[in-house]
């Protein structure tokens, strides 16, 4: 639970420290650690047109030239036009300083366009070459990281560099050109009215250190217990069953209110402190104007300066403050979007999954699969989780693991598929050892049933083709016909188009496994690596289910994790894994003659030994 925030005005500067640390601690503030280098290959991105950077430049100089330029043509014509009365060429001059002005709104507009057109070019390959290289990541790349943190790079990080980009770079270099040329002006044209316009910057610089140590606070703690809220409520839409089958709504409906007012509390502080930036800015800009106008006239009459240079010197005043308190904003944007283009560049450093070139090994695959002394750690730490495996499966040959949870048996799996490489011995298929093929190679010759049938949005029709995108109408019916997926396809309103929503909701757990079959049906791998499921199937599908599952391993090389005794004894081959290594290999004849493990397996039907 948050503290209460209360009274910013009256905070000391312990309290402020601890608040700091509180809301946004050190550990989480924005770091850049390679500034060069992350600068470097930003820049690289902004570089793809060229040209359009050079207009940007110009365009910047232009537009900070002609902000200048304008309040001093005014008060050249005051002094012209009115002080002396002359009004020869008042007509052209009028024209002249409407055309400084409306080129000034034309180069910021430009300027403004370009930006935005490279920032968005920069931005779209930042995420092309991020998103492409995820894809080529190894998997123990993903167990090592947790899921929200690559989530927030791809998304958060990529949203704060792209509105960086949008404008603070336009934003920070106008404001320092503005800065520099309206300082050099003012001195030009009165180095002592420079200095009694400046008095105010030190009184600015300390109101706004002021209110925006606390702004940055409060926005912090708004921020933070909005993603508390939020989390709340993506949490208990997705938790309702849960929470009516228990009958919490009323201890929901007051934490939510709890919640509500902590997020409203925090807004009403946010908002009331940071609203004083412009008032103060206001206040003092007047405080400048009246030491203008009175530091000024007094010149003025002695002769010193004329009453043009106090018009061009009040229209400077305004035009010096902006791009402070604009620098001073910028910084923390530009330093957090900096931050996160390190993260991104960190993900874009790993390295790849390498993958030897050149045509498929497997043109006509026969498939034959060879475990010899096979061993493997995810981590050295933990010791190994395959022990010496050496196994044959010989082509169309059916081979179900089993051994009590946490054995190996998915383990295997995934070495097969290449996710992991053994760190001793070697799979080879068709005598090829797969380590030396490319992984696309490999994973074309083999499919999968697992038991979390993947479906994805889209229609009925869609999900299945995904076993392989050339396939007709026709074909993709007659494999949910042999997978038993069509009778209950038929009984749908909209039949093959059907569209699922996501995870397949509106299909029971059952028919989705019917539909995944149907896919690898569709597929037609020479190897198949089927994930038994457990769960959720009533007897009819279940029969249904395994029909399917007959029809899908004949004539390929299977491998079957299995979870229940009763649907493998037909296999050619049961390897039994216990602690990484094959206790008893065989038929569940040989197997049952062993009276090993298995065998107490079976007599007993203990099938929670069997996860
Ligand atoms: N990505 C991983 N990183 C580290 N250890 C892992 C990883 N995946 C699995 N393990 C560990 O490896 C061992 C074997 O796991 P595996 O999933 O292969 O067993 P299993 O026999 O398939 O179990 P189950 O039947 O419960 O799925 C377990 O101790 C597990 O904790």
């Amino acid at each position: 639970m948050f503290k209460q925030i209360k009274d910013p005005f009256s905070y000391s500067r312990e309290k402020l420290g601890a608040m700091y640390e509180e809301y946004a601690p050190r550990a989480d503030r924005p770091k850049v650690q390679n500034w060069r280098q992350t600068l470097k290959r930003l820049w690289s991105y902004l570089t793809y047109k060229k040209w359009k950077l050079v207009v940007i430049i110009i365009m910047i100089a232009l537009s900070s030239a002609l902000a200048l330029l304008g309040p001093l043509l005014v008060g050249m014509g005051i002094d012209r036009f009115i002080v002396s009365q002359e009004s020869s060429v008042i007509g052209v001059f009028l024209l002249l300083l409407a055309g400084v002005y409306i080129l000034h709104s034309v180069t910021v507009l430009i300027q403004q366009f370009m930006m935005i057109s490279v920032a968005q070019l920069a931005v779209f390959h930042m995420r092309q070459d991020l998103f492409h290289h995820l894809h080529d990541l190894p998997i123990p790349f993903f167990d090592k990281r947790q899921h929200g943190d690559l989530m927030s790079r791809v998304t958060n990080d990529m949203d704060n560099i792209s509105t960086t980009l949008n404008s603070s770079i336009i934003q920070v270099f106008t404001s320092l050109l503005t800065l520099i040329g309206t300082l050099a002006v003012m001195l030009w044209l009165s180095p002592l009215l420079t200095v009694i316009t400046l008095t105010i910057v030190p009184l600015m610089a300390v109101g706004l250190k002021w209110i925006t140590k606390r702004t940055r606070i409060l926005f912090k703690a708004q921020q933070r217990r909005l993603g508390d809220l939020n989390g709340y409520i993506q949490e208990t839409m997705s938790g309702q069953r849960m929470i009516k089958s228990f009958s919490q709504e009323p201890r929901v409906l007051e934490e939510f209110h709890h919640k509500s007012m902590e997020l409203k509390q925090a807004g009403f502080w946010a908002q009331t402190i940071s609203g004083f930036i412009p008032k103060l800015m206001n206040t003092l800009n007047n405080v400048s104007f009246a030491l203008i106008a009175g530091a000024g006239g007094f010149l003025a009459v002695q002769g010193v300066i004329t009453i043009g240079v106090i018009v061009v010197f009040v229209e400077y005043a305004r035009q010096f403050t902006r791009p402070l308190s604009d620098l001073a904003n910028q910084f923390n944007t530009i330093l957090s979007a900096l931050a996160g283009a390190e993260r991104v560049f960190d993900i874009m450093d790993e390295k790849k999954e390498e993958e030897p070139e050149g045509i498929s090994p497997w043109k006509t695959i026969r498939g034959e699969v060879d475990f010899s002394h096979v061993s493997f750690a995810y981590d050295k730490e933990n010791g190994q989780t395959i022990k010496d495996i050496s196994l044959r499966a010989r082509p169309g040959e059916t081979v179900a693991f089993v051994g009590p949870t946490g054995a190996g048996k998915t383990t295997l799996i995934q070495l097969l598929s290449r996710f992991y490489e053994p760190g001793e011995g070697q799979i080879t298929l068709d005598g090829v050892d797969i380590n030396k093929a490319s992984r696309i190679h490999l994973r074309q010759q083999m499919g999968f049933v697992l038991q979390e049938a993947f479906l994805f949005q889209g229609s009925l029709r869609e999900n299945i083709r995904y076993g392989r995108l050339d396939a007709t109408d026709e074909e993709v019916e007659k494999a949910a016909r042999e997978a038993n997926a069509h009778s209950f396809i038929m009984r749908l309103p909209d039949q093959y188009d059907t569209v699922l929503q996501q995870d397949g909701d509106g299909i029971s757990q059952g028919q989705k496994q019917l539909i995944s079959i149907a896919r690898a049906l569709l597929a037609d791998p020479k190897i198949l690596v089927l994930d038994e499921a457990t769960s959720n199937v009533d007897t009819i599908t279940e029969v249904k289910i395994q029909e399917a599952l007959e029809r899908l391993l004949k004539g390929r090389t299977s491998f079957v994790i299995a979870h229940r005794l009763n649907t493998i004894q037909q296999a050619d081959q049961i390897v039994v894994l216990q602690d990484g290594s094959i206790a008893e290999k065989g038929s569940h004849e040989e197997l049952m003659k062993q009276k090993g493990f298995y065998q107490q397996l079976q007599a007993s039907q203990m099938e929670h030994y069997v996860s």
